[in-house]
């Protein structure tokens, strides 16, 4: 069969191939018209086939200072180019990370798909109605009366972690206080999340689930920075990507068998007559309800004690390093604060901080919060725009990865004078009045804030308050601190100081 001559298989493949060349034209013009847009944007001069993705001169120090200054160069919003095609507009000033946090704006499947096999679809990584309901179910847990009772499981952890301290105090030894800030982090949250009594500030780093949570982290860190790992069938012919599953594997399997406990005692508790309101994060998400009385799923619960272990413990491990490392630094900032301890504590015989002390630290809250903008333990959000939308007097079109730089954020020298000076005061409530909210986002901002924001601010006021009514904190002399981006800042060589009891000096 023919038409005019031409068979009509012809006539069909040539269907198909000027079907296929519009496409591939309207994509390409589409794709041209979105360049052209992004190249509005202020930038670095970008290297043939790498853009500026070699540019940063490392992870540490140099780095942080690389960041700072093109910060400088452009404080507003710039575009960066990871090879010569993918554009990502920075962020970096808070009228035009406002747009961006106040908005539905969802979060990029390039960096939280890295930890989607180990946290599921859970708070963190999930979008759009599912995240809506998480966030839903999950607010409950977070309320003042349950944040309350935290507030003795943040005490005895703390206890322990100071009873650690005086045995490096009583051999006048210079300690790494990283590694057991990390421990009484872990143990808080694994008392809270989980209520799960590990002794791990005790057991130290051997425990088998805490060596996974830990590798877990430690190879995310090295993941996140090598992007031909992304894709997780490629990862996982690595050596580190079987690692990685082996670790998820572990994780798993502890958090299934604690939920299945914490399940059963609830079931017996009903049979029983003697249910009582759950008042704790584990009761909370096994009971949390939808109006028409759907709860969460096992798998469901599972991502979500799952990620407030991994969001909970890693960050303020982070948060309170880095508040302890300023603290020894700033010997005048330390005399305020040991002033002001003594104060609330008067002549109190007993070291717990009570809910009442959290809210009559007015000098401590300050210097937390000028930790929190000078190292914030979350350096990087990413999100991705679903349609075109107007950032900073620029179009940014739809499927553009937007970097919010919260470093670069806090450091900001158009927004903070003096920027790389430690000065609590500007944390004073007089400073802030005239001062954006969005200038100071260590904990995000907007509907996807950080939904633990209060819960880690009172770990990090309880034990820094608990070290500093004993102890006077001293950093080595002969030891640089080295700071390092990862998935949370740290530190690579770690923060050493040596404590000295009050009571000696
Ligand atoms: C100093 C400590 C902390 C800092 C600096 C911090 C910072 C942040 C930041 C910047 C985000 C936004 C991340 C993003 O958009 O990708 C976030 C989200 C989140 N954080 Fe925190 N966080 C801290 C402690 C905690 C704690 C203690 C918990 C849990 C107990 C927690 C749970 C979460 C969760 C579940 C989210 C996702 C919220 C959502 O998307 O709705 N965080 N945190």
């Amino acid at each position: 069969m023919a038409f005019l001559g031409i068979s009509w298989t012809t006539i069909a493949l040539t269907a198909v191939a000027g079907y296929l060349l519009t496409v591939i034209v309207r994509k390409y013009l589409g794709y041209r018209r979105d360049v052209n847009l992004l190249c509005k944007l202020p930038g670095m001069e970008t290297e043939f086939l790498f853009g500026n993705s070699r540019q940063m001169p490392d992870l540490c120090e140099a780095g942080l200072k690389w960041m700072r200054e093109n910060c400088g160069l452009r404080p507003r919003i710039s575009i960066g180019w990871m090879g010569p095609f993918i554009g990502m507009v920075n962020v970096v000033h808070p009228d035009t990370v406002k747009v961006v946090l106040k908005s539905s704006i969802p979060k990029s499947r390039n960096v939280y798909q890295l930890v989607e096999s180990w946290l599921g679809q859970g708070l963190l990584v999930s979008n759009g109605r599912k995240w809506a309901r998480s966030r839903r179910l999950l607010t409950p847990a977070f309320h003042f009366d349950i944040l309350k009772q935290y507030l003795l499981v943040k005490n005895n952890a703390a206890g322990v972690l100071v009873n650690k301290m005086q045995k490096y105090a009583d051999e006048g030894e210079y300690f790494e206080v990283f590694s057991d800030v990390c421990l009484f982090s872990l143990d808080v949250i694994l008392q809270c999340a989980f209520s799960y009594e590990s002794d791990c500030q005790n057991v130290g780093t051997n425990h088998p689930y805490i060596q996974a949570v830990s590798e877990l982290n430690e190879l995310l860190a090295d993941r996140f920075f090598k992007f031909w790992l992304y894709p997780d069938f490629l990862y996982y012919l690595t050596s580190k990507g079987r690692r990685w599953k082996r670790a998820c594997n572990l994780v798993h399997t502890v958090a299934e068998k604690i939920i299945a406990d914490r399940k059963q005692k609830l079931d017996e508790e009903r049979c029983a007559g003697r249910e009582t309101p759950c008042r704790d994060f584990l009761g909370i998400l096994l009971t949390a309800q939808d109006e028409d009385g759907t709860g969460l799923t096992p798998g469901e619960i599972r991502n979500e004690v799952d990620t407030f272990l991994f969001e909970g413990h890693d960050t303020t491990t982070s948060g309170t390093s880095w508040i302890l490392y300023s603290i020894a630094k700033y010997s005048d900032v330390q005399k305020k604060l040991h002033e002001e301890i003594d104060q609330v504590f008067g002549d109190r015989q007993s070291e717990d901080i009570t809910w009442e002390d959290l809210s009559c630290l007015p000098y401590m809250t300050m210097v937390i919060k000028e930790s929190l903008r000078l190292n914030p333990p979350v350096t990087f959000i990413q999100r991705v725009t679903d349609e075109p939308v107007d950032i900073g007097g620029f179009r940014i079109p739809a499927a553009t990865n937007i970097n919010i730089i919260v470093y670069n954020i806090l450091n900001n020298p158009t927004v903070w004078k003096n920027s790389q000076e430690f000065i609590p005061e500007r944390f004073s409530p007089e400073n802030t009045d005239a001062r954006d909210p969005f200038a100071f986002v260590p904990f995000s901002a907007g509907p996807r804030n950080c939904i633990g924001q209060i819960f880690a601010m009172n770990e990090m006021k309880t034990v820094v308050a608990r070290i500093m009514r004993r102890f006077w904190l001293e950093l080595d002399p002969d030891h640089v601190v080295q700071r390092q981006l990862g998935a949370v800042l740290r530190s690579k060589n770690g923060i050493r100081v040596r404590a000295v009891p009050r009571k000696l000096r």
